[in-house]
């Protein structure tokens, strides 16, 4: 039995009562995010064999997701770089880029080049919200992470699938099949075509939520933020 999804406008609901009735804030839910995606990165594979990170980071929350998991990466002992083209006033990411910025954490234009050179890449440019034709500039963006050859870790979604019916027939996200994915809360629809390896994490709701939202918590284990699941979400 495979976990249920959160389909776009459910996970936007849920975000939005978590963060209103649920007394949580975002800085909580992103860090906590955050958190996860690095686990799923260690899991995949540590610093030791693969200490070079670039984290495509995009406009909204899920590219705070990816600004978070950078800072833990760099802790855990990777080299992350951090491409994040398309920074806003928002004070928050502000802040997780002033704590970047500390850590000597480097930030690069050239994202094409770089990812080139690195040994993983996580792709943190969009996530439940995005919807509709790849807008510049993250076009040239999606080509090169649908054309990678090293290997990929998408946050909560590949960024240009739709977030219900999958991967796109064409434009530059055609082709492109991230090598492994963290799902956060809960799979999203798109699941169904994913084939990688698959971990959910973002363990910050209980049961009497999931219920209201029709989704299944993932059987955590102990104290850990992720849980490796099968590539449509089903228990392992
Ligand atoms: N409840 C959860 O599970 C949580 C989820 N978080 C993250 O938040 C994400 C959702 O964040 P947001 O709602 O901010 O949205 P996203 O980060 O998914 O994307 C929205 C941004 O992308 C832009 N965008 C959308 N479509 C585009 C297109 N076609 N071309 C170019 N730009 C486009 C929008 O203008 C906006 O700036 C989740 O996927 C997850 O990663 C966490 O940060 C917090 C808790
Ligand atoms: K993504």
């Amino acid at each position: 039995m495979a976990l249920r999804t959160l389909g776009p406008k459910a996970a936007a609901a849920l975000d939005e009562e978590l963060m209103s009735s649920g007394a949580f804030s975002i800085d909580q839910l992103m860090e906590l995010a955050g958190l996860a995606v690095s686990q799923a990165m260690y899991a995949l594979s540590p610093p030791s064999k693969t200490p070079n990170i670039l984290v495509a980071c995009g406009p909204g929350n899920n590219g705070g997701d990816g600004l978070v998991a950078a800072r833990h990466l760099f802790h855990f002992g990777y080299k992350p770089t951090i491409y994040f083209p398309k920074q806003t006033k928002n004070e928050l990411y502000g802040r997780l880029r002033t704590q970047l910025e500390q850590l000597k954490v480097p930030f690069t234009d050239d994202f094409v080049g770089e990812a080139k050179r690195t040994d993983w890449i996580i792709d943190a440019i969009f996530g439940f919200s995005f919807s509709g034709e790849v807008r510049e500039p993250f076009p040239a963006v999606i080509k090169a992470l649908a054309e990678s050859k090293v290997p990929v870790l998408a946050v909560d979604a590949p960024s240009s699938w739709n977030i219900d019916s999958g991967p796109p027939d064409d434009g530059p996200g055609k082709g492109y099949n991230p090598d492994a994915l963290i799902s956060l809360t809960a799979p999203k629809p798109l699941v169904k075509w994913f084939k990688g390896r698959h971990f959910v994490g973002g363990r910050f709701v209980g049961k009497e939520i999931a219920n209201k939202y029709e989704f299944d918590v993932p059987p955590y284990k102990g104290s850990d933020q992720i849980v490796e699941v099968g590539s449509h979400g089903e228990k392992l």
